[in-house]
C-alpha cells in the first residue's frame, strides 16, 4: 500500500474541470514530482489532498484511511503537511519563533518544541538568521523558513508547492540539498515544481498534468521522452538537453 493514494479525483469550479479523474500513488520514502504547465491543475490537486478543497468526486487515502474532504488541520495531524506557493510567515516574529509555531502543532512541551525547532533551523540552513524578523527575509530565505516550519510539525508526508520558484542559482542549489536531506530522513515528498532542472534529477517519479488530466506518470528519464509530455510541456529542446545531460 502506498502512503498516499489519489483515486479518480475530479474537482470542478462551475463548468471548469480543474482536475479530471486523476489517480496516482505516492510511495513511502519517495520524492514524487507533480508537474505541468500553468493552469494544469497542480495547486488544485494539492488543495484537494490537503483538505483546502473538497473534491467534486474521487477519493484520497492516506495510509489506507479515507481522508477525502477532511479539514486541513486533521490531515496535518495525521502527518501530511503542505507548504503554500505564496509563503506566509508571521512577519513580525523571528525566524526561530516562526519555526516554534510549527513545532507546537506537534507537542505542547516547551523543551521538546525548542529541540525540534533548533534541529529544523539547522536542517534548513537558517542558523545565521534565527533572530531576524521573518518579514525582513529575502524570498529565498522565506521559502526555506516555510520548509523549516513545515518540518517542525514532524510530517511523514511533506507536500511542497513551488518552493524553488523565484530563487537565485545558489538558493536553488541550497533548496535542492535541503530537500535531499529531508528525504534521507525517511520523509516522503510530493513536490509541485515548475523548475524542471531542479525536480527531475531528484524525483523518483513524476506525475504530469495537462488541462486537469494526468497525461503521464513514471521515472523522470521515461517521462521526458513521452511524446504527450514533450508536446504539452517540456518542448523538444529541453528534452534533448536533459538527455544530453544524462548521457
Ligand atoms: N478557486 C478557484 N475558482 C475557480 N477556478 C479556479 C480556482 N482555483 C483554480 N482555478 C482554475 O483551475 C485551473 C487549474 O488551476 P491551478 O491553480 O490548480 O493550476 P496550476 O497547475 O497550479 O497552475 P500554476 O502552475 O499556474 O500555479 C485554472 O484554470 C484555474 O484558473
Amino acid at each position: 500500500m502506498a502512503l498516499l493514494e489519489v483515486r479518480n479525483l475530479t474537482k470542478k469550479f462551475g463548468s471548469l474541470v480543474a482536475n479530471n479523474d486523476v489517480s496516482f500513488d505516492v510511495e513511502e520514502g519517495a520524492i514524487v514530482g507533480l508537474i505541468g504547465p500553468n493552469g494544469a491543475g497542480k495547486t488544485t490537486l494539492f488543495n484537494c489532498i490537503s483538505g483546502v478543497y473538497k473534491p467534486t468526486s474521487g477519493k484520497v487515502f492516506y495510509e489506507g484511511t479515507d481522508i477525502t474532504g477532511w479539514p486541513p488541520h486533521k490531515v496535518a495531524r495525521l502527518g501530511a503537511v503542505r507548504t503554500f506557493q505564496v509563503v506566509r510567515p508571521l512577519i513580525d516574529m523571528t525566524v526561530f519563533d516562526n519555526i516554534l509555531v510549527g513545532a507546537f502543532l506537534r507537542t505542547s512541551k516547551l523543551e521538546v518544541a525548542f529541540e525540534i525547532s533548533e534541529s529544523c533551523l539547522k536542517m534548513c540552513h537558517l542558523d545565521d538568521h534565527r533572530d531576524k524578523k521573518a518579514g525582513s527575509l529575502t524570498i529565498g530565505l522565506k521559502k526555506r523558513l516555510e520548509l523549516a516550519r513545515a518540518m517542525a510539525t514532524q510530517p511523514r508526508l511533506l507536500m511542497l508547492d513551488e518552493v524553488m520558484a523565484g530563487l537565485t542559482g545558489t538558493e536553488l542549489k541550497e533548496a535542492v540539498d535541503v530537500i535531499k536531506d529531508i528525504k534521507s530522513r525517511g520523509i516522503t515528498l510530493l513536490v509541485v515544481e515548475h523548475i524542471m532542472e531542479a525536480i527531475m534529477p531528484i524525483a523518483d517519479k513524476v506525475v504530469v498534468l495537462d488541462s486537469g488530466v494526468k497525461i503521464a506518470e513514471g521515472p523522470p528519464s521515461e517521462v521526458v521522452q513521452d511524446e504527450r509530455v514533450i508536446a504539452a510541456y517540456l518542448g523538444e529542446k529541453f528534452s534533448k538537453r536533459l538527455r544530453e545531460m544524462k548521457a
